[in-house]
């Protein structure tokens, strides 16, 4: 391990360092902590470029991933450590969700779509996943929280992909108070109306379906107009999840039209919704992020 530019946690620090790797000009480090939020043991990753392991504030970047994934997918597969180092950005990737372990049973559900690494980053009202999903109040109190007090943050934006890309739309959009800027890869658009979103919405929100439509980001934007000078938004056009419906794209747009959200929407022909993808556009998202910190 490099000592020189050693990060150090405060004194009674709740996190426990998993992993230090260098990469380019930073370290990729991997952390977990207790969770009074969902009441588990949560893991995230995090680079930081060598100013902010030197303690000097940098812009953050917090990446919400899609259905089926944790921390190591975008972590190992994205390749945004390169852009982040060169830029001085932190770049945090946590889990989709809480998770059994040894000590906890957490509730599951056989579909991928729902359960265990499919949140949607929404805070559940029915039993039995009251109890542990609660990934909303995860997201925008306890980790934004925890960050903001062990690492040198400066402002934080919100990005995602796919299930992840909901989540940085509808919180980004819900809390515009805590993020500078908002941006998202593949995203589903409109949970709501998608068979992935309603089953997990069955499971998570029952009937209430004043919930369904605070955690659906066409809805929340209209609802809400205009929280940013500009949104990021890529989707690959060869994307088998967008020809299915379960994505919704032109949704997301009609909304920002009637929010007068200003959107830059690329649709990148022949790509699909894999990591292929993600790796071919991450740095321009990076660089949205980092501009729109500038600006702030
Ligand atoms: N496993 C699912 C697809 C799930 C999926 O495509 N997940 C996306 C996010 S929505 C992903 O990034 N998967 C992990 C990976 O590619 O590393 C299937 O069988 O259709």
């Amino acid at each position: 391990m490099n000592n020189s530019y050693n990060h150090s946690l405060s004194a009674n620090s709740q996190l426990v360092q998993k992993s230090v790797n260098r990469c380019f000009d930073g370290e990729q480090h991997y952390y977990s902590h207790q969770s009074m939020s969902t009441k588990t043991s949560m893991t995230f990753s995090i680079y930081l470029p060598d100013e902010a392991l030197a303690g000097r504030r940098c812009p953050a970047v917090l990446y919400l991933s899609g259905l089926t994934c944790n921390a190591d997918n975008v972590t190992h597969k994205a390749h945004f450590q390169q852009k982040c180092s060169e830029l001085g950005m932190i770049f945090i990737a946590p889990d989709t969700s809480p998770r059994s372990s040894e000590n906890v049973e957490v509730p599951n559900d056989e579909r991928y779509f729902v359960g265990q690494g499919a949140s949607y980053y929404v805070d559940a009202v029915q039993a039995p996943w009251a109890e542990h999903f609660n990934m909303q109040s995860y997201i925008v109190d306890e980790l934004y929280d925890l960050l903001r007090s062990e690492f040198p943050i400066d402002s934080i934006g919100i990005t995602g992909h796919s299930m992840g890309g909901h989540g940085a739309l509808v919180l980004g959009f819900k809390f515009p108070g805590k993020f500078v800027s908002v941006s998202a890869l593949s995203p589903v658009c409109a949970a709501s109306e998608s068979a992935w979103g309603q089953a997990a919405y069955e499971a998570y929100f029952g009937d209430d379906k004043s919930l369904w439509a605070q955690a659906d980001a066409a809805q929340m934007i209209e609802k809400v107009g205009q929280q940013y000078s500009s949104i990021l938004v890529d989707q690959g056009a060869a994307d088998n999840f967008l020809a299915e419906g379960q994505l919704q794209t032109s949704k997301l747009q009609h909304a920002c039209e009637k929010a007068k959200q200003p959107l830059t929407l690329r649709y990148q022909a022949g790509h699909d919704h894999s990591y292929y993808f993600i790796q071919t556009v991450i740095n321009d998202h990076i660089e949205h992020h980092w501009r729109m910190a500038q600006l702030s």
